[in-house]
């Protein structure tokens, strides 16, 4: 065949593709109609995983998993789109890491908003301005991100969905690598390339701001100073920098995990994940005692942080991650064991364990 008669082949099948979206599309429609009616959330992340878990199995030809995820998550950003007109806010600004793993949730057809600050995301999903809302919650590297953790004790959000990005910083400036002098970016990619660093720039005065993009920006603005940015390679994009040096973090497989927060938490998919927050009594043996009833009930804890409580000095709220869903009988027995040994125990939600 030559490339005509191979082009033909595939603008025809494109035509079938576009027939069987709109077909689709038509079928979305009804199911946005079925949800407000009914008062459902439009976004069901359990749905969307297992129609993919469902599609990767059936997959035969050769497209690799990774490209089938990212086509029918655009499938599914327009199916949102049509349903109803999704907000999802995150911690800006754009093309942030936080921007990059909404996108990556859900697509490029919902509108974004980006806010300054967490407690923001929080409150414009709590007052309804947005529908959802995504913030990181710990890094690979560098752990804990400790205002997301504090913002869920009082809030009455849920989280019901969970998404990894790999994190890749790059060094970027407009001006030759000799003449930096200050390098410019948020303190966790301060601290994710520390090593880095200190190997190649020992002397460098080192800025912390508000974002890797805002770095960007001002390593545009302070060029002619010796600025650069440590940033993602969108961020050198957006601000016209060149990429010095790419992938400079310490470690290669430098990973950030970021929730979607909601009014409601995710149905069970059978492959989950439950986040808590429990505070304990002052008293000898309450936090081992508080811990066994994972043990006595065989759930797996793959997290645990503690944070002062902020009401009294010295008191502190436990946030813990857990293997399965808070309706499986042996995580919903081992939270009612849990309750007996604390002051306080909050669900913060259950949702699908996907990986990158
Ligand atoms: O099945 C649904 O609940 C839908 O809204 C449809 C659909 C899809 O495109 O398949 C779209 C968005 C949801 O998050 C899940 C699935």
């Amino acid at each position: 065949m030559n490339l005509d008669d191979i082009r033909k082949g595939i603008d025809e099948i494109d035509g079938k593709l576009l027939d069987l979206l709109s077909d689709r599309a038509e079928l979305v429609h009804q199911v946005g109609l079925v949800k407000k009616r009914d008062g459902l959330q439009i976004y069901a992340p359990e749905r969307e995983e297992s129609l993919l878990r469902r599609l990767i199995e059936r997959n035969k030809g050769r497209l690799p998993e990774k490209s089938i995820r990212a086509i029918y998550r655009e499938i599914m950003s327009a199916a949102l789109a049509l349903e109803d007109d999704l907000k999802i806010a995150y911690l800006g600004p754009e093309a942030s890491w936080t921007h990059q793993a909404a996108i990556k949730k859900f697509g490029h057809s919902v509108e974004y908003t980006p806010l300054h600050n967490f407690a923001e995301v929080f409150d414009q999903v709590a007052r309804r301005r947005a529908d959802y809302g995504v913030v990181p919650i710990e890094n690979s590297t560098e752990g804990a991100v400790s205002h997301t953790l504090d913002l869920f004790v009082d809030s009455p959000l849920q989280i019901c969905a969970q998404i990894l990005l790999r994190i890749e910083n790059c060094l970027a400036a407009s001006i030759p690598r000799e003449q930096i002098k200050t390098l410019y970016s948020h303190p966790q990619a301060l601290a994710q390339c520390r090593g880095w660093i200190l190997k190649n720039f020992p002397e460098a005065h080192l800025i912390e701001v508000s974002s890797t993009t805002r770095a960007a920006q001002l390593a545009t603005e302070k060029a002619e100073e010796g600025a650069a940015a440590i940033c993602s390679p969108l961020g050198a994009e957006m601000h016209g920098l060149a990429v010095l040096e790419e992938s400079i973090q310490d470690r290669a497989t430098n990973t950030t995990r970021f929730l979607v927060i909601g009014e409601k938490t995710c149905p069970v998919t059978g492959k989950d994940r439950t986040s808590l927050l429990f505070a304990i009594h002052d008293r000898p043996g309450s936090l081992v005692r508080a811990l066994q009833a994972f043990d006595q009930f065989h759930i797996n804890m793959s997290k645990i942080e503690s944070r002062p409580s902020k009401r009294k000095d010295w008191e502190y709220i436990f946030y813990v991650d857990l293997s399965g869903h808070c309706d499986d009988p042996e995580v919903r027995n081992g939270i009612e064991e849990l309750e007996k040994h604390c002051s306080m125990v909050k669900l913060l939600g259950s949702y699908p364990d996907v990986g990158e």
